[in-house]
């Protein structure tokens, strides 16, 4: 199944589309694991068990593993998430972006070594180092284009004075995006659920990708809002909620915590369709 069709079908299985995002901090961690790093692996499988069928995705970002020398916890993370929740993709949230002979390697960590569906991609190097990973048939690859942080401004709300219609920086991915550099439908892209109207904006010129939008929970994005921005019949959106879902307790009723605020979320997202 291509990346792509399991969304589909998780969509349609969970009737979600919340990505529960897996950002594990060990100084965040509930009590019996507070500051363990050992305990990584343990913490997001009972997130991950306790969430599984509420999911569109899970997105573990990679640099809350490897700050710890936890990679080996994520491979095993990996096949746990693998099979309990065969029905849900992983996307790895890695954003990488590297000349062409590197990004081979970046793409063979993310799809062989972790086994990931998708991967978080900067298009910043240009679409040579984007193509490498679109050789690895039916993966799919988001590509950063209005992110969450009001920094995404200082580039990505730029004109292109050289281009016809000027448009900003960010509406140029979008559009190169949704066309071009499309070989072989793999493509998504990443837009904050802080910036509604760009994600609007964004749906205008890419109006089939997926679209992976964080910043609903901690980053104070409007869930309601994202959704009628971003959700087109036909064009997935997956929504990112990572702390708010993850440390909703910080008590050793941490699993059954994220379920409720998983379960509040999806259902927020899913009324809003209407
Ligand atoms: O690519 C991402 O996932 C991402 C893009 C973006 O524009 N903003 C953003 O917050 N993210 C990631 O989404 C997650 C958001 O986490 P919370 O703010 O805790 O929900 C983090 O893992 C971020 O690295």
């Amino acid at each position: 199944m291509t990346f792509l069709e399991m969304l589909g079908a998780a969509e349609r299985q969970n009737q979600s589309m919340l990505c529960v995002g897996l950002d594990p901090d060990p100084l965040k961690f509930p009590g019996r694991y507070k500051g363990d790093s050992n305990k990584i692996y343990d913490f997001c499988a009972a997130i991950v068990d306790a969430t599984a069928d509420l999911s569109i995705a899970f997105k573990p970002q990679i640099a809350y593993f490897a700050a710890h020398r936890a990679e080996g916890q994520l491979e095993r993370l990996m096949e746990h998430m693998r099979r309990v929740a065969p029905q849900v993709p992983i996307i790895l949230d890695a954003k990488r972006g590297d000349i062409g002979s590197t990004a081979e390697q970046y793409a063979i960590e993310a799809f062989e070594r972790y086994g990931a569906d998708a991967v978080t991609l900067s298009p910043f190097m240009g679409f040579d180092s984007v193509a490498p990973y679109l050789k690895h048939e039916g993966k799919g690859a988001f590509l950063l284009c209005r992110t969450s942080n009001p920094g995404g401004d200082d580039l990505q709300n730029q004109r292109f004075a050289s281009i016809e219609g000027q448009p900003l920086l960010y509406e140029h991915v979008a559009r190169l995006a949704q066309g071009p550099w499309n070989l072989n439908g793999q493509l998504g892209l990443v837009v904050g659920a802080t910036y509604p109207a760009e994600i609007e904006r964004v749906r205008l010129v890419a109006p089939t990708l997926p679209l992976l939008i964080p910043g609903v929970g901690a980053q104070g994005g409007d869930a309601v809002a994202t959704v009628k921005a971003g959700w087109r019949p036909g064009a997935p959106i997956i929504v990112n909620s990572s702390r708010s879902i993850i440390y909703a307790s910080s008590g050793d009723d941490f699993a059954e915590a994220a379920r409720r605020e998983a379960m509040r979320t999806r259902d927020l997202l899913q009324a809003a369709r209407a």
